[in-house]
């Protein structure tokens, strides 16, 4: 039942159509108008691969029209019974309009009229009440502090359910966490994004773009994926890990059949404890930096074996696993399912509940992405709303199609727009919030002094090659130069391999056998790790416990100091 208001943000009238979203599927747009003029409208997305418990998306079901997939009845819902309803309501009043459009609906899911259809008419009241205030909706909704741009996440291959490669995997993203700001972000996304592209070309790869706008090419596996990833990230110049961190949305509900992740591109079945095992390989051997749906939704023992063996150091991110549903998340914070969630107004229905959704995991201390459909539109809502809730993270896509750039251009003008007083305050609003919003491991970092130690050479030596350009250096404060662990490792080991050859004179000692070197790589089975070690011109392999790498917390880049205590040490002369 409508109730009467005479302010100037009454709703006057609401109305919806069939508009198109970037996949060629009619979806809703709907307009809301109020008393002083003010017009709010919004296009609601749609998933392609969708969890089991989301809010039902209204279509036809007519094969003779739109593949069965019209949105008609949803469109007239709009036009019919939601409009007579909250027509004279408020729009100020966000969560009184959302409560009547879940109470008209009257069903548990949203299926009577359609998630979509009352989605559009929440946003579109929502965006209608932020121009009757002469604002911009991550202010009205956020308020005076909304003022945190989110680390985008981009996604540069995509597979699954998004494209027709083999890969089994959905989407492969890079996350500009070097970037100093959003605008930063996209430039470093869009270099290495066109490198990678570049990268494929030659590799002899198609170059055509899956839905969300990432490359689509025939690779099969995940590791082949990221090895093209992580060479795109270097050849534009960046360092993975410390500038960029990957992201993997392997979508894994859409593979997981009978109990066992059937990976049909690569050709092989993993029981869930060997996807476990799989992912947490993928993770320590590269700088992975969050997973989203890593076990299937059905998979909560699953979920909850990850959660427990690499919840410390990477974010787990549940899409279909909560649905945006803040009972579902609930229950898996109660019960240890990942440490993060992804925010799909669509997945929910109204913008009250995708907003109780994120206080709820923001008070648990989780991490909130706000994320796209594969199916979009022009529409940008959901830039404002990453803003407006100061979730931190967004995941919207390619740096390619114009439903993806359009949310980056959007935060772009948001970061514009908030200009000073986006560095204003604390910490650093406004900017990509790194360690708050993502557990990314800190990379260890090394002067040259330092460094020609670990190299076991001269630091006239190191200097020499940081001056050339052969030991990448950053400067790290004013006239300090330093290299991260993780590329002085990939130097170490390379210079090892004859590729610098050792200059005379360059010789590492052993002092009671205990060698000083860098970590270059860490192999982690269930009981046992494989730690290497590149000593100078030694490479040190040493066998120990899983328990022992993980206490001492050893990782790619770091120093170490390898002990050897044999009674056996031959000595052989040239
Ligand atoms: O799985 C996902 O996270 C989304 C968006 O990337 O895909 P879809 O919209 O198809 O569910
Ligand atoms: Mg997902």
């Amino acid at each position: 039942m409508a109730t009467s208001s005479v302010g100037f943000t009454a709703i006057q009238s609401v109305t919806a159509r069939r508009v198109l979203d970037s996949r060629g599927n009619p979806t809703v747009e709907a307009d809301v108008l109020l008393a002083d003029g003010s017009l709010g409208r919004a296009a609601v997305p749609s998933g392609a691969s969708t969890g089991a418990r989301e809010a039902v998306e209204l279509r036809d079901g007519e094969p003779g029209r739109w593949h069965g997939k019209g949105v008609d009845r949803a469109v007239a819902h709009v036009n019919g019974e939601i409009a007579a309803a909250v027509v004279g309501r408020d729009a100020d009043d966000q969560a009184g309009l959302d409560a009547a459009l879940v109470a008209l609906d009257g069903t548990s899911d949203k299926s009577r009229l359609g998630a979509n259809a009352l989605l559009g008419v929440s946003l579109a009241a929502a965006k209608a009440a932020a121009a009757a205030h002469r604002q911009p909706l991550y202010r009205y909704l956020g308020g005076a502090d909304a003022r945190l741009l989110p680390l985008p996440m981009m996604n540069i291959v995509n597979g699954g359910a998004h494209a027709d490669n083999p890969l089994d995997f959905q989407e492969f993203m890079i996350a500009p966490v070097g970037a100093e700001t959003f605008a930063e972000a996209v430039r470093m996304g869009s270099e290495i994004f066109h490198t990678l592209r570049r990268d494929l070309l030659s590799a002899g790869h198609s170059t055509g773009v899956g839905d969300e706008g990432g490359f689509a090419p025939a690779l099969r596996t995940a590791e082949e994926a990221l090895d093209f990833v992580m060479a795109a990230v270097e050849r534009a110049g960046y360092r993975p890990g410390a500038d960029i961190g990957l992201i993997m949305d392997p979508a894994s509900s859409e593979f997981f059949r009978d109990g066992t992740y059937v990976y049909e591109g690569e050709g092989v079945r993993r029981t869930p404890t060997e996807q476990v095992d799989y992912l947490a390989k993928l993770i320590d051997a590269y700088p992975i930096v969050s997973v989203e749906d890593p076990m299937a939704e059905d998979d909560l023992d699953g979920w909850r074996e990850l959660t427990a063996r690499v919840g410390d150091r990477c974010q787990l991110t549940g899409d279909d696993v909560f649905c945006t549903n803040e009972e579902l998340l609930r229950e898996g914070i109660r019960t240890g399912v990942g440490n993060s969630v992804l925010v799909k107004v669509n997945q929910i229905g109204t913008l009250t509940e995708a907003l109780a959704t994120v206080a709820t995991a923001h008070r648990a201390g989780w991490t909130v992405v706000m994320s796209h459909r594969s199916g979009e539109t022009e529409d940008t809502t959901i830039a404002d709303l990453a803003v407006a809730t100061g979730c931190g993270q967004i995941k919207t896509g390619s740096l390619s199609r114009s439903d993806r750039t359009a949310k980056y251009n959007q935060l772009i003008r948001i970061e514009e727009e908030l200009g000073d007083s986006a560095r204003d305050g604390h910490g650093s609003p406004g900017r990509p919030p790194r360690r708050r919003a993502l557990k990314v491991r800190s990379v260890a970092s090394y002067s040259i002094g330092q460094a020609a130690k670990l190299l076991g050479v001269s630091s006239e030596t190191a200097r020499r090659w940081a001056d050339s350009g052969r030991l990448r250096m950053d400067r790290e404060g004013p006239g300090n130069r330093a290299v991260d662990g993780v590329s002085l490792a990939a130097f170490a080991k390379e210079r090892a391999e004859g590729m610098h050859p050792l200059p005379e004179g360059a010789v590492v000692t052993s002092v009671r056998n205990a060698f000083a070197g860098i970590v270059t790589r860490v192999t982690l089975d269930d009981v046992v790790a494989q730690v290497e070690i590149q000593s100078g011109p030694h490479r040190i392999v040493s066998l120990v416990t899983r328990e022992s790498v993980e206490e001492l917390g050893i990782e790619v880049g770091d120093t170490v100091t390898a002990r050897v205590k044999s009674t056996n040490v031959h000595i052989d002369t040239p």
